[in-house]
């Protein structure tokens, strides 16, 4: 599948269609989230394919992050179904969800400050050398090997990957949350926000890193304020609105005036309109 679709993608810009994408890896159901009398997320059926990039846009408290953390076991939902690589899901936590294949690089990231890179890439799916009874020792070397490859392989330059994750940068940081996905071939990538407080450079890079996941055949579901990024990157945007999603829109389709329309309520798409 990734190979049918390298030779129709030839940049992160070039023409979709549903025939390049593989089977349905994402999909929820009436997903519906309450936080008591606030209706944060409200009934919303969603499909992402394996190998498309979708944006997920919306104004402030529009219910994306709600939407990401009910998919990621952040937080159990009010009700509906989430079925993930063709099974029903209900993650307990977020490291469940990760167990599954489902890699999120949030606005605040889950990195741990005191430990270095290979740790952080590592942490909680350790190789191990050998182990014996209650003991065991872990395989340095192998996780510097794979750090190295897989910064390598997304094109993330980090002078130390020694040093601690404090005393990085915030695009390097940001840009090591994202080497994570690369290094264990998730099924599913989510990113919240990535480049929200990154300087050019660093969303650049981060950006670079999105379009190796799209050639690589990896999906996304990229979470963004940012019109330009998310014309730039995926293949598909779906627009909340006040909990609800308010429109679908193939990016070929579409443009950014008509992306701003239904952010902000002047336009609707039919099929969603009983909803709105
Ligand atoms: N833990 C919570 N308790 C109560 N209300 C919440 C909670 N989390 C979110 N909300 C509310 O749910 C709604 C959706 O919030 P959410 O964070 O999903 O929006 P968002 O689209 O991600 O916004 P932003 O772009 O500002 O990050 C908002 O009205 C918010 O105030």
């Amino acid at each position: 599948m990734a190979s049918d679709m390298q030779t129709n993608i030839s940049g992160a810009s070039a023409p979709n269609s549903d025939a390049a994408l593989g089977d349905i890896i994402l999909e929820t159901r009436d997903l519906t989230k309450h936080y008591g009398g606030v209706h944060a997320l409200e009934g919303a059926n969603f499909t992402l394919r394996k190998g498309e990039h979708v944006a997920i846009m919306g104004d402030n408290g529009a219910g994306k992050s709600t939407f990401v953390r009910q998919i990621t076991g952040v937080e159990q939902r009010t009700r509906g179904e989430i079925i993930f690589d063709g099974k029903p899901v209900h993650f307990a936590g977020p490291l469940e969800a990760r167990n599954a294949g489902i890699e999120t690089v949030f606005q605040t990231l889950a990195l741990a400050d005191q430990l270095d890179v290979p740790d952080n890439l590592f942490l909680g799916r350790e190789i191990i050398k050998w182990k014996l009874g209650p003991f065991s020792v872990l395989d340095y070397k192998a996780m510097r090997q794979r750090t190295l490859d897989a910064l390598e392989k997304t094109g993330v330059k980090i002078p130390n990957i020694r040093g601690t994750i404090e005393r990085m940068s915030g695009g390097q940081r940001q840009c090591v949350a994202i080497a994570r996905t690369a290094t264990f071939h998730s099924k599913l990538t989510i990113m919240d926000e990535p480049t929200a407080a990154l300087g050019v450079q660093e969303t650049a890079q981060v950006e670079n890193i999105v379009r190796t996941l799209k050639e690589a055949g990896e999906p996304l579901i990229l979470v963004s304020h940012n019109m330009r990024q998310v014309m730039d990157l995926v293949d598909r945007i779906v627009v909340f609105r006040r909990g609800r999603i308010c429109a679908n829109l193939k990016k070929e389709e579409t443009n950014g005036e008509d992306v701003v329309a239904y952010i902000t309520g002047a336009k609707t798409q039919p099929e969603y309109e009983e909803a709105a």
